[in-house]
């Protein structure tokens, strides 16, 4: 006998979109999954990189999968839409983003195709990105940064994902507990910088997961990466330093492989975060912003308040004008 999840009354849940999934360079699609449709939400911060492809995984459970570049890789790093992506994101219900990056080397173990879960971020971006929803707006808000991704959502990947690529790769090895530094580009580093952020302690670096990580900490949605390794930048000094070729020479089977461990893992994470103590576990941001938001003063604009209400609307409600 066949009993509906309708019954049991799941399927309001299992159609929610709670997880979306940012692809980076290589990640254009993720074509082992069944695409359902397209959505282009227009957002107050304008529309995300390219149309968001919500996806069934084997279970029948929706995702969003987002292309951080356009499809095609038209945009640079300096110029993709963050607020956009993540605005999009959050208006479709998502609560947990797991983003991809292929990243530089900065550490002779982590080798080219290696797997790598950071925890921790140097920012050498220039301050040309719009990096808050509150940029421009008489609101002010301070969001807390120092563990800049979502612990436990990471210490549950890091389980996960390790056990996908023993399973199902020919040992490529998952890397933890490291520091990314990312830098504006879009050239690559000197050698002289690429040693110098050794020696400040960075382990890879990539050039998009600022203000990324941000934005997604003020829209109170988890955040975890999952970066692939493509080379070793620029500190080896027997070496030649990193060019686009090289990259894109490894990016190739890096998306495979990450595909693979979309798949296997994503399930998981929507019937975790489906239940009420995998959301405290893993949904740690919700709630966040409570104490981040300058308190209320008849100096702010409805429109301003408007606006952030659509990506915060637990703070900023219709009741609000
Ligand atoms: C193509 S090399 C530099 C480019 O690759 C990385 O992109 P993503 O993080 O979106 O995978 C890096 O951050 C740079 O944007
Ligand atoms: N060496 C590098 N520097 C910055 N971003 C990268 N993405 C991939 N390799 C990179």
């Amino acid at each position: 006998m066949s009993i509906s999840l309708a019954a049991f009354g799941q399927k309001d849940q299992k159609d929610k979109v709670l997880i979306g999934v940012i692809g980076g360079s290589g990640l254009y699609h993720l074509n082992n999954l069944k695409e359902l449709k397209e959505v282009n939400p227009e957002t107050p911060w304008g529309r995300p990189s390219s149309p968001i492809k919500i996806c069934a995984l084997p279970s029948g459970t929706q995702i969003a999968f987002l292309t951080r570049h356009g499809q095609g890789h038209t945009i640079p790093p300096s110029s993709v839409p963050f607020r956009a992506n993540i605005a999009a994101l959050k208006s479709l219900g998502v609560k947990a983003i797991i983003a991809f990056s292929a990243v530089g080397s900065l550490r002779e173990e982590i080798a080219p195709g290696s797997f790598v879960l950071p925890n921790q971020i140097i920012d050498r971006t220039k301050g040309i990105r719009p990096s808050s929803f509150f940029e421009g707006t008489s609101v002010v808000a301070h969001a807390s940064f120092g563990d800049p991704f979502s612990n436990k959502l990471v210490k549950w990947l890091e389980e996960r994902v390790g056990k996908v690529l023993a399973e199902k790769t020919e040992g490529i090895q998952l890397f933890t507990e490291k520091c990314i530094l990312c830098m504006e580009g879009p050239q690559f580093s000197t050698r002289a910088e690429s040693l110098m952020y050794r020696q400040w302690g960075a382990d890879i670096i990539n050039m998009s997961v600022l203000p990324e990580a941000k934005l997604a900490r003020e829209a109170e949605i988890s955040y975890g990466l999952i970066c692939t390794s493509t080379d070793y930048d620029a500190w080896r000094p027997h070496s030649d330093t990193v060019t686009a070729a090289e990259v894109i020479k490894t990016l190739h089977g890096n998306a495979e492989t990450s595909r693979v461990v979309a798949a296997t893992i994503l399930d998981d994470l929507h019937a975790a975060i489906s239940t009420d103590a995998g959301k405290a576990l893993l949904l740690e941001e919700v709630g966040s912003m409570q104490y981040s938001i300058m308190p209320r003063s008849h100096k702010q604009k409805g429109e301003d308040r408007k606006k952030l209400g659509y990506v915060l609307p637990e703070y900023f409600t219709e009741e609000d004008e």
